[in-house]
């Protein structure tokens, strides 16, 4: 539908990444020594410990910060600063309040990056209104919208400028259970239709399992891989799956893992390491 953006294959890596943030008390080793690769299609959730370091990642394949250590390339490249083909989705992320639902959804739209005519920009909003639920609200203010509907609106427009890479971070999370399971089939069935790659950072082990194609437990902070996981079942998916046997089995072995990183978290004892 975004004429404007050729569809292409990309690819991100992250080549012996490490990060350690100056802070007054030394340095706080964030993220070290991470190797991983993120191809076309694929759907990476990123699964650990509270405070380990998982935003910190997706921040740098973002663009908002850079590594310390390594390289974190999109498409070949180091990344150097935030690009239109990354659309990026905080919790709670990401709604102008004073501009209408169907603003919102346009905003991106009429950025030099992403700009299409009026007539194109209209029917991308129609579409992502209807896709969302959004239809009778698109001239209310967020304001006047639910957590749910303000959270589908940042999707929305996140979504309406066809990023085919999308930085997830912990989108669902403040949504009730109901919400939650129907923006994930959503998300789904996006995918399903637009050829899409995502990074998403989770504390869900069931919503991790049932969304990605590749599961990456990180350690305790410092992040470092502590297993990659393929998720064995095919797409299209639907609820079904969380019944599997297969599917328990899964998510006992991935539970195990990340439970593994908090008791370690734990033990060391030491809620924020620093180093000089
Ligand atoms: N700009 C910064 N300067 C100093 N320390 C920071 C900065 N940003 C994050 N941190 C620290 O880095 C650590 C990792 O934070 P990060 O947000 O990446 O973890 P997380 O795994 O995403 O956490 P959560 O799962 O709770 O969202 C935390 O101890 C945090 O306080």
């Amino acid at each position: 539908m975004n004429g404007s953006t050729p569809l292409r294959p990309h690819r991100a890596q992250f080549d012996h990444v490490s990060l350690a943030f100056d802070t007054a008390k030394g340095k706080l080793q964030v993220v070290e020594d991470v190797s991983y690769a993120i191809d076309d299609g694929d759907f990476v959730a990123v699964i650990g410990p509270s405070g380990c370091g998982k935003t910190t990642m997706m921040s740098m394949l973002a663009g908002f910060v850079k590594p310390t250590g390594g390289r974190v390339l999109f498409d070949g490249a180091p990344v150097k600063g935030p690009g239109p083909e990354r659309g990026v989705i905080f919790q709670e992320y990401g709604v102008f309040p004073w501009l209408t639902v169907r603003q919102n959804i346009a905003f991106g739209l009429g950025l030099d990056a992403n700009r299409v005519p009026p007539a194109e920009r209209d029917a991308i909003c129609d579409h992502y209104l209807a896709l969302m639920g959004l239809a009778d609200f698109a001239n209310a203010y967020p304001k006047h919208l639910s957590g749910g509907m303000r959270q589908r609106l940042a999707i929305a427009r996140a979504y309406a400028v066809k990023p085919q890479f999308l930085l997830m971070d912990e989108p669902f999370g403040a949504l009730d259970a109901q919400t939650r399971s129907s923006m994930q089939n959503l998300l789904l069935q996006v995918l399903a239709t637009e050829n899409k790659t995502v990074m998403l950072i989770t504390h869900s082990v069931e919503e991790a399992i049932y969304l990605a194609s590749k599961i990456i437990v990180v350690t305790a902070r410092p992040s470092r891989i502590k297993q990659i996981i393929e998720v064995p079942f095919p797409y299209p998916r639907d609820e079904s799956i969380q019944e599997r046997k297969e599917f328990g089995e899964l998510r006992s072995v991935i539970r195990e893992l990340v439970m593994s990183e908090y008791r370690n978290q734990q033990a060391q004892a030491r809620p924020v390491s620093f180093s000089d």
